[in-house]
């Protein structure tokens, strides 16, 4: 649910589109909910309804990844979790930083979903000396005087912005010459990285003011007497880039 940006081109260097690169963690949820239930194989249809991308584009998306599939039978479930888990670099453990431990970041800290999905939250970090040594989900806090170390002592790539606005550049600007390469910003306010590094932003209020514009155009066509469209129901969360609506919004 957030958006990436930045300076990367359209595709990346390994040939992968970056479209299809945003859809593989759909179709790794996908496959992941078939692999739990433990169905052995699944066509392109029943992947590409459950992903809520078209079929067409699966098939265009997995032949990136060299997957084909066999006549008759399908793609081989466990096969692509691999395929697409190493894809996406899930096969390996990610030690993330938040920083900002308010409402926001003790939440993200307590989210039992990052592990499974190969990202451990390494340390958490705040400016506030009173949350210092603080227990949020088994984790110290640190003070954020000591950010440069902690992302060093960590081997930290990834960070988590979790600060209120008015400092979250200079928290990014902090992370990223500490060597951090990868940012997810959860903060209103748009941050300028050089190249290399990577942003992806959410927003939430984004997602409800798209759900507010639909909203009022349901209202506005029931008020005409006609039925919606299918559009105006789509899960946008649940969507892509190419024609597929990213539930996120450029950095
Ligand atoms: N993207 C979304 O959908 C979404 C949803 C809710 C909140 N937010 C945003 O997330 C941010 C946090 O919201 P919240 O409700 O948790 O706020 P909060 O006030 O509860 O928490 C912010 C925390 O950041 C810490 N902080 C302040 N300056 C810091 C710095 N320089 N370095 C490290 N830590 C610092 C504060 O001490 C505090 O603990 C805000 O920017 C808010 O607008 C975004």
């Amino acid at each position: 649910m957030a958006t990436g940006r930045t300076h990367r081109p359209a595709t990346r260097s390994r040939g992968i589109p970056e479209a299809t690169v945003a859809r593989l963690p759909l179709y790794l949820r996908a496959l992941t909910a078939l692999s739990e239930r433990s169905v052995p194989t699944v066509s392109s249809e029943e992947l590409a309804a459950a992903a809520g991308v078209n079929s067409a584009k699966l098939r265009k998306d997995f032949s990136y990844l060299g997957s084909y599939g066999t006549r008759g039978v399908g793609y081989d479930v466990e096969y692509l979790v691999y395929q697409i888990s190493r894809e996406l670099g899930l096969t390996q453990d990610w030690p993330v930083v938040i920083v900002g431990i308010g409402n926001l970041g003790a939440a993200l800290a307590n989210y039992g979903g990052f592990a499974s999905r190969g990202f451990r939250v390494a340390a958490l970090i705040d400016a506030d000396p009173a949350m210092t040594g603080r227990q949020v989900a088994g984790i110290a806090v640190q003070h954020s005087d000591d950010l440069e170390k902690i992302i060093s002592d960590n081997g930290v790539s990834i960070g988590v912005i979790t600060t209120p606005p008015g400092v979250a550049q200079q928290v990014c600007d902090r992370l990223v010459a500490a060597g951090v390469t990868s940012i997810l910003n959860f903060a209103p306010t748009v941050l300028s990285v050089p190249d290399g590094v990577d942003v992806r932003k959410v927003d939430l209020s984004i997602e409800l003011q798209i759900l507010a514009f639909h909203e009022q155009r349901k209202a506005g066509e029931e008020h005409e007497g006609t039925a919606p469209p299918v559009a105006a129901h789509q899960d946008s969360s649940e969507q892509g880039p190419d024609g597929d609506v990213p539930a996120v919004m450029p950095a």
